[in-house]
């Protein structure tokens, strides 16, 4: 049995606020019950806003339902064909390997090694030092946790980012609208990226106006465009799951669901590079129309 109270505004964004800058759940309960909520209240909202950052949906609402089951991710099979040989366009792409949980799929032979070449002289001047959102301003920084060189393509930028989008397209079964720019990245001896998801948290304004405007985030494809001489491991620590760089090849993982929630094993990180260089280009791809916040 479940019974429905309310669930102040207030008090819901405190809590975001506390768990963004990384304030313990148990913390956060043990000073709403010091402020004389009851116990059980206490643990509800946190556990309600809690939730809704482990599987990137929307915050709560002015009410909670107490008692009701426990959210979990259902997976759902990738949308990419069967088989060992995928057809793509003029291209013959080989399956590697299949993942359930995160629903993932390996490739060889994605990208000819002269369309590898092509993107990285077509990055390396004009990479600057990686930005991510800050989860409490929701403005662009410096990653201090990622430590690697960025830039992004324009959608159908030049006919090789858009022959590559198609291909993403009929991989996927995504439309190419979907898709955000291009990012390309590129680490060098030391450089990782932390582990994180990649689908947006409803904790901070910049996620809530994104969402609102392109959808939320269902599925990466990577792209390593170089091979790597140690570490830089695509590596999933819910699974203990490691994919390592390989030129040409591409993996794909879809984290979206039907039920709008988001695969909190789809967790992952960029172990840190050994030795030499390691590029990668990312395609994230939304559950509509990507819209950049500069164009809505
Ligand atoms: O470099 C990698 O292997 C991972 C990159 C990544 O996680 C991202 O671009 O979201
Ligand atoms: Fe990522």
């Amino acid at each position: 049995m479940s019974i429905t109270v309310s669930f102040p505004a207030e008090v819901r964004d405190w809590i975001a606020q506390n768990l963004t800058r990384g304030v313990a759940p148990q913390a956060i309960v043990r000073e709403l019950v010091d402020r004389k909520n009851a116990v059980e209240l206490a643990s509800a909202m946190v556990n309600a806003v809690a939730s809704s950052f482990l599987y990137g949906t929307p915050l709560p609402g002015e009410t909670l339902e107490i008692g009701a089951a426990p959210v979990a991710y259902e997976p759902e099979p990738l949308r990419v064909p069967d088989g060992p040989l995928i057809r793509l366009g003029e291209r013959k792409t080989r399956v590697i390997s299949r993942m359930q949980r995160p629903a993932a799929v390996l490739l060889d032979d994605f990208l000819s090694a002269n369309e590898c070449e092509q993107l990285i002289a077509l990055a390396r001047p004009r990479l600057s030092r990686s930005t991510v959102v800050d989860p409490v301003t929701g403005r662009n920084v410096v990653a201090g946790h990622r430590s690697s060189d960025g830039m992004f393509f324009r959608l159908g930028e030049t006919p090789l980012i858009a022959r590559l989008e198609a291909r993403i397209a009929e991989l996927t079964g995504l439309p190419v609208e979907n898709g955000e720019g291009l990012q390309l990245l590129h680490y060098e001896a030391g450089a990782e990226s932390t582990p994180h998801v990649d689908y947006l948290i409803a904790g901070n304004p910049a996620n809530r106006e994104s969402i609102a405007r392109s959808g939320q985030r269902v599925g990466t494809l990577l792209m390593y465009l170089n091979d790597v001489e140690g570490g830089g491991e695509t590596m999933f620590p819910q699974t203990g799951w490691s994919v390592v760089p390989r030129r040409g090849q591409a993996l794909y993982f879809e984290y979206g669901n039907r039920f709008g929630l988001a695969d909190p094993s789809s967790l992952h990180t960029s172990t840190p590079l050994r030795a030499g260089e390691k590029w990668v280009a990312t395609k994230w791809i939304r559950t509509r129309r990507f819209v950049p916040r500069d164009q809505a």
